[in-house]
């Protein structure tokens, strides 16, 4: 499996307030991948630092091979990384189909680009929703078109910060059958949530954070024979 992700010692935060400590981990093509850990932790302030929003003090993240912490978000978008971003952000004065088609733009080198089509018959909800405006929406649809909008730009890899959040358990549901769905298409997903029976039935890889580090790393059944590490680090 090739590496699609590397992190590597990453250190930074808000100003002078150091919120990651040497993040460590690695993501291979193909695979899914968790960040856990109890709320403050540093596992939103990773993912920012990976994308280029909050900017690295320390430490590499390389991409596809090639280093990326020096470059601005824009560039690390384009080389193929997209957010289902905490809180969706929607535009909620567009259609959703305007919310679509403002995302579809980057090839990404692929031979088989998504199209609203194929974003369709991934979510045939969105495709009935297709004229509402976004902030019409349920939601659950608001995440769906959150995760098409991302799936529009082509990524390499997709990363879900709170996946489920706020959502009713049938809808949670949904999302994690549309999560199901887009792994066996072979997307890479880097994932947050706090639902950690789904998440151990649906990723291969789980890296635990506390205070800025990283504290475990292992697999799906690893972390499903530990219960001592829930109570340790993920209970609230
Ligand atoms: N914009 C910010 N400015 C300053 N400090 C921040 C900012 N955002 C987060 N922090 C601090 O950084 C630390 C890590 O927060 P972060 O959001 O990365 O945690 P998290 O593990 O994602 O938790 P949550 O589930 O609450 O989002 C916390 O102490 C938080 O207060």
């Amino acid at each position: 499996m090739s590496k699609l992700l590397e992190v590597a010692g990453l250190t930074g935060g808000y100003g002078s307030s150091q919120v990651l400590f040497g993040i460590d981990m690695q993501v291979n093509e193909g695979e899914v991948v968790t960040l856990l850990g109890r709320n403050g932790m540093g596992k939103t302030t990773t993912l920012r630092t990976i994308l280029g929003l909050n900017r690295p003090t320390g430490g590499e993240v390389r991409f596809r091979g090639q280093p990326i912490h020096a470059h601005s978000a824009d560039h690390i978008a384009r080389r193929g990384i997209a957010i289902v971003p905490e809180g969706r952000q929607i535009f909620k004065n567009l259609s959703v189909e305007e919310n679509l088609s403002a995302f579809a733009a980057r090839r990404n080198g692929r031979d088989n680009p998504w199209t609203l089509e194929k974003i369709y018959l991934q979510f045939p909800r969105l495709r009935e929703r297709r004229s509402n405006g976004g902030g019409q929406l349920s939601g659950g649809e608001q995440q769906m078109l959150a995760i098409g909008r991302a799936l529009m730009t082509n990524p390499h890899l997709l990363i879900l910060d709170e996946a489920t959040e706020g959502l009713a358990p049938l809808v949670r549901e949904e999302i994690w059958s549309c999560l199901k769905a887009l792994r066996e298409y072979g997307l890479t997903i880097i994932v947050i949530d706090k639902y950690i029976k789904r998440l151990i039935g649906f990723a291969d890889r789980h890296t635990i954070l506390e205070k800025g580090k990283v504290v475990w790393q292992g697999d799906s059944a690893q972390l499903s024979a530990q219960p001592d590490l829930w109570d340790r680090y993920l209970s609230v």
